[in-house]
């Protein structure tokens, strides 16, 4: 009997994978591009695999390739990869005359499979056109009018500060991966920013919340697969995690986000505003009193609370853990950090965004980090909005473009070192900050990151506030941890523990 039902199966599994081989044929002749090669576009290396074009020239982490591809072809060139067409943009003019001087053609998304299971093409990040700029230009007002509010931003890290410092004094000297804390901590201040509230780190609602952010991110790369292959979705098994990505998606929105929006809903009053959430729903009201025609909409506020989560917690506790790995490593580096921190602000209160100015090395050891790490360093992609042309080459609607901001935080000509932490780099003869207009870790034009200004300073006092208070080190008897990133949703340190003394203890410097 079960060697029946295993006969079946394996001959429903052939015919099955025949058909995919052949639909997948059929599929490629009539949508790969280069089955007729548009003319004039940027060139690449030849995609030698039907299907797969470049696909397996590429590794998990392209950046090296992409730096090999741009030295032969120069700061445009095309990929094949199944059904797209990829260009990649280089360096920092080609960045610049693209993103910021004809920006208007290359602000939209394209719509991608992993698209549409993290944004269902709503909210902000996914979006194009008239419902991405209504959606976000209101979200960016909103997030000023509640940093003018009771509460600014700069409380909201202030007080999520002492909780921070207070859980690092709690692993009393022992060795620790900083990432729970950095992440606990960072989070609460997007939740205390989207529902008016902080929650305890051993929360198990929060906690819940972190956990499917981090789960649902593990599957963003692998599940991008389905962008260049859409018929992987269908393969038996959930090899690339679409299932796991949609299911975490839709538990996300059911646990946390639908039930807080409806407690908005049901408890609206216009006059007590604290959150951006509640702030939405009055301009959704307002908008639709006034007989508007407006995209706000319960729908597009849900993806954009879950985006706003997602993506104001992963980068900017990947920064984090990147300045402390960096500290650890580099013990005169984080010397000098604390004596900048001692001269200009002492022991007697808590650094504040004002001595932002003062902190001269802090700012620049944080400027080479953002540098260095560049925690999205391929941006999110965009697509041509209509046929373009460029430096004689054609941009084809429709192609996918990836923007390398690595090209740029890397490339030897504008650093001359660029794989060397030197934060002395942004720190001019005179004792002055450097600003360079090459340092864009936030992308650039009309679609860079939305929250730069709250991400810089939750980066700054978080830090600042750590130095101040302890002095950190690599685990003893121990190899020092590598300093080798994860390439996934962000581009993070690997996992590595430290140790963490107050400064008050004879372990001071
Ligand atoms: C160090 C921290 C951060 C870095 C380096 C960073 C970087 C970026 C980059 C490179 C993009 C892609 C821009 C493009 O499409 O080309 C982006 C988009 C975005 N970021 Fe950030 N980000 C950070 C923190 C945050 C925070 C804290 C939030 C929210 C509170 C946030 C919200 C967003 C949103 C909503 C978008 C999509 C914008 C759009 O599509 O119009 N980011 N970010």
């Amino acid at each position: 009997m079960l060697d029946a039902i295993g006969d079946v199966f394996v001959c429903s599994s052939v015919t099955w994978a025949l058909q995919i081989v052949l639909v997948s044929l059929l599929w490629w002749r009539s949508a790969y591009p280069w089955s007729g090669v548009p003319s004039r576009v940027p060139p690449g290396p030849r995609p030698m695999i039907p299907i797969l074009g470049n696909f397996l020239q590429l590794e998990i982490d392209p950046r090296k390739q992409f730096a090999k591809f741009r030295r032969r072809y120069g700061d445009l060139f095309s990929l094949y990869i199944g059904n797209k067409h990829i260009i990649v943009l280089n360096g920092f003019e080609t960045l610049q005359d693209l993103l910021v001087k004809r920006g208007y053609k290359l602000s939209d998304r394209l719509e991608t499979n992993s698209m549409e299971m993290l944004g269902g093409f709503k909210g902000i990040i996914s979006t194009s056109g008239k419902l991405w700029r209504e959606q976000r230009t209101v979200s960016l007002a909103l997030l000023q009018k509640l940093d003018s509010g009771k509460q600014s931003t700069e409380d909201k890290i202030q007080e999520e500060s002492v909780y921070l410092l207070d859980a690092i004094a709690k692993e009393n000297g022992m060795a620790f991966d900083p990432n729970l804390l950095l992440r606990n901590a960072v989070s609460n201040i997007t939740c205390n920013m989207l529902f008016g509230q902080r929650y305890d780190y051993d929360s198990d609602h929060f906690q819940l919340v972190l956990c499917i952010i981090s789960e649902t991110l593990k599957t963003v790369g692998i599940s991008t697969a389905m962008n260049y292959f859409p018929f992987l979705e269908y393969l038996p098994g959930d090899v690339f995690g679409v299932g796991k990505m949609k299911a975490n998606v839709k538990k996300f929105n059911e646990i946390i986000v639908d039930p807080v929006i409806k407690h908005n809903i049901d408890n609206y009053d216009p006059d007590n505003c604290n959150s951006f959430i509640a702030l939405y729903l009055k301009e959704m009201y307002a908008r639709r009193d006034a007989g508007e025609e407006t995209t706000l909409d319960v729908e597009n506020l849900e993806h954009i609370v879950t985006e706003i989560l997602a993506a104001g917690t992963e980068a900017t506790t990947s920064t984090l853990r990147w300045l402390l790995l960096f500290m650890a490593t580099n013990p005169e580096v984080q010397a000098k950090c604390y004596q900048d921190v001692q001269r200009h602000v002492g022991n007697g209160r808590k650094p504040v965004l004002t001595d932002h100015d003062n902190l001269i090395y802090v700012q620049a050891v944080i400027t080479e980090t953002s540098r260095l790490a560049a925690v999205i360093p391929l941006g999110a992609p965009r697509s041509v909005t209509e046929d373009m042309w460029y430096k004689g080459y054609r941009l084809p609607r429709n192609s996918m473009i990836i923007t390398n901001l690595d090209s740029v935080l890397m490339d030897e000509k504008i650093w001359g070192d660029p794989k060397v932490f030197r934060p002395e780099r942004f720190i001019s003869e005179d004792g002055k900050l450097i600003h360079r207009e090459e340092l864009i870790p936030f992308s650039m034009g009309k679609r860079k990151c939305m929250a730069e200004t709250t991400a810089k300073s939750e980066v700054f006092l978080f830090f600042s506030h750590m130095i101040q208070r302890f002095r950190f080190i690599t685990e003893p008897e121990k190899p020092a941890p590598l300093i080798e990133s994860v390439f996934a949703a962000t581009n993070a340190p690997q996992a590595f523990k430290i140790c963490a003394f107050p400064r008050s203890t004879p372990n001071q410097i």
